[in-house]
């Protein structure tokens, strides 16, 4: 990330919250169909449950958020922006925790395995990822370790040039642990900072796709015992309830370490983020809002939860 400016943040909170558009609509839309002004009695507190539920925020989420709201306000005048607000700053505050950065710590290279579903968003993560900490000063390196799909691996190599980053990369079907296995050891010799290696994810054959892994993690070890030092695991937003199963099969693959939320632009299921942090506490390293190679973004919970109830 370059400099920091209120000028930048201003322009990436407006992209976040034209990303989030979709998801806002929703949840602004249900709530102004239930009230715009009102005594806050239990039935509308349950209507307010209801809506958080459907615009994907998971039952616990919502009786938290009704819970402070009730807490604050019951049988008292509300507004519809009233509520927004409060839970706007309910959901910032839950969100506090589980939001951090890809943190590059003392290993080098710092091997992050990336995983998650086909067409999650793994490989556009990845490019986005190297451009971002490229432009931190660090150096980088990228795997192709998705060598099932021939495409996967020339889109890589694609981010790599845009990037201007080196991409190991082997023909279709080569052995990724083989790959990965080079991938540590070139980046090792080249005194990489950060290593992203990308794998395939064909749930479609789970067993498959968890020897796959261990193969990785088995081959990687030899040369680091400490690596992977983090397990990214990529998530379609758009696939909203779908996400908790798919955190839950690959938690049993590798150690996930952090989340990246993607397609957040094309989803009105947003709020499965927060469902997510609540259930399992994981930290939301960052969130995809576009195709865009600076349309990923360090999450930050603040402007998330204010986008999310379209708030400015
Ligand atoms: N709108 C939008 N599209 C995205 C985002 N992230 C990725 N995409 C698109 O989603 C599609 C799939 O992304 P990939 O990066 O190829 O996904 P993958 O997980 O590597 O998929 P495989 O290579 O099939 O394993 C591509 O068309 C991307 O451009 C995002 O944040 N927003």
């Amino acid at each position: 990330m370059t400099q920091d400016t209120s000028v930048e943040k201003r322009g990436w909170f407006g992209r976040l919250k034209a990303g989030l558009s979709r998801s806002s609509a929703k949840i602004t839309e249900s709530f102004a169909g239930i009230f715009t002004r009102r005594k806050l009695d239990q039935a509308l507190i349950d209507e307010l449950e209801e809506a958080l539920i459907a615009a994907d925020l998971g039952p616990a989420t919502a009786a938290r958020l009704t819970a402070v709201l009730a807490r604050d306000r019951f049988d008292k005048e509300v507004s519809v922006e009233e509520v927004r607000g409060i839970f706007a700053g309910e959901i910032a505050r839950m969100l506090e925790p589980v939001a951090k950065p890809l943190a590059i710590g003392p290993a080098r290279p710092h091997v992050v395995l990336v995983v998650g579903v086909n067409g999650s968003g793994k490989t556009t993560t990845i490019g986005k990822l190297a451009r971002l900490y490229q432009a931190q000063g660090k150096k980088v390196m990228l795997a192709a370790g998705d060598t099932f799909r021939a495409a996967a691996v020339e889109q890589l190599k694609i981010w790599g040039e845009r990037a201007n980053v080196p991409v190991i990369a082997r023909g279709e079907g080569a052995d990724p642990a083989g790959l990965a296995f080079d991938a540590v050891q070139a980046a090792k010799e080249q005194g990489i900072d950060l290593l992203l290696i990308d794998t395939a994810g064909r749930l479609q054959n789970k067993a498959g796709l968890m020897e796959e892994l261990a193969k990785i993690l088995r081959v990687i070890r030899k040369i680091d015992a400490t690596a992977p030092n983090d397990c990214l695991l990529v998530l379609d937003a758009t696939v909203g309830q779908n996400a908790h199963s798919q955190v839950e099969i690959f938690k049993q693959v590798c150690d996930v370490s952090g989340l990246v939320l993607t397609k957040l632009d094309g989803s009105a299921k947003g709020g499965v983020l927060v469902a997510l942090a609540e259930r399992f506490k994981l930290p939301v390293v960052a969130i995809g809002v576009g195709e865009g190679p600076d349309d990923l973004k360090p999450f930050t919970p603040q402007e998330f939860a204010r986008s999310l109830m379209d708030l400015d």
